[in-house]
């Protein structure tokens, strides 16, 4: 059981206005990751309702998801597997291109980072448009593992990824 609720998670995370760019309300969660109860109960939340031995593998996305799927898969005892922008993994990839608001963007995993099979939580920090996780999700399809969940920190609904996940179980922590 968390120790936090998803309304304190949300009271720590601050909206920068105009980042990077006008127009967006960027969701900054340094205050988050500098509380470390906060922090905690944000891996805890994450990851409730499964226990060690259940996931074999966590796969978080390039970068801010790295922060929450490393954790997660220490806290289940379960592998932790990185997607990476494009160009970043040393050994020979699987690569997957998808839209962004503004052109495209490429993101690669390993040819040998899941095993046929493993039982897998993908983990990013926010859902948008949905396309990075979408995309995420095909590469690990693409090595036969089973999605058994994605899970994110935020959500901004108004964007409407679930649709693109649609069929994948998805759990969102705190939404907009
Ligand atoms: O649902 P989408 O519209 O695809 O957007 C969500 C993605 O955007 C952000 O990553 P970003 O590419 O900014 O990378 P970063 O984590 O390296 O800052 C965020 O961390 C998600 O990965
Ligand atoms: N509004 C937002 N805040 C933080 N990260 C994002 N990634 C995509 N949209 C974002």
């Amino acid at each position: 059981m968390a120790d936090v609720t998803p309304l304190e998670i949300q009271q720590a995370i601050r909206n920068v206005p105009d980042f990077p760019q006008p127009g967006i309300q960027f969701k900054d969660i340094t205050p988050l990751l500098g509380d470390a109860r906060l922090f905690a109960g944000s891996i805890d939340l994450l990851t409730e309702g499964f226990t060690p031995g259940q996931v074999d593998t966590v796969v978080g996305i390039d970068a801010r998801g790295f922060i929450f799927a490393a954790a997660a898969a220490y806290r289940l005892r379960a592998g932790f597997v990185p997607v990476r922008k494009k160009g970043k993994l040393p050994y020979l990839t699987h690569e997957q291109t998808y839209q962004l608001e503004y052109g495209t963007n490429t993101i690669a995993i390993h040819v040998d980072a899941i095993r046929p099979g493993a039982r897998v939580l993908l983990m990013d920090d926010l859902l948008a448009t949905g396309g990075t996780a979408a995309a995420a999700a095909e590469l690990v399809r693409k090595l036969g593992g089973q999605i058994l969940q994605i899970a994110f920190l935020i959500e901004l609904s108004h964007l409407q990824g679930r649709a693109r996940l649609a069929g994948y179980p998805i759990r969102s922590i705190v939404v907009y």
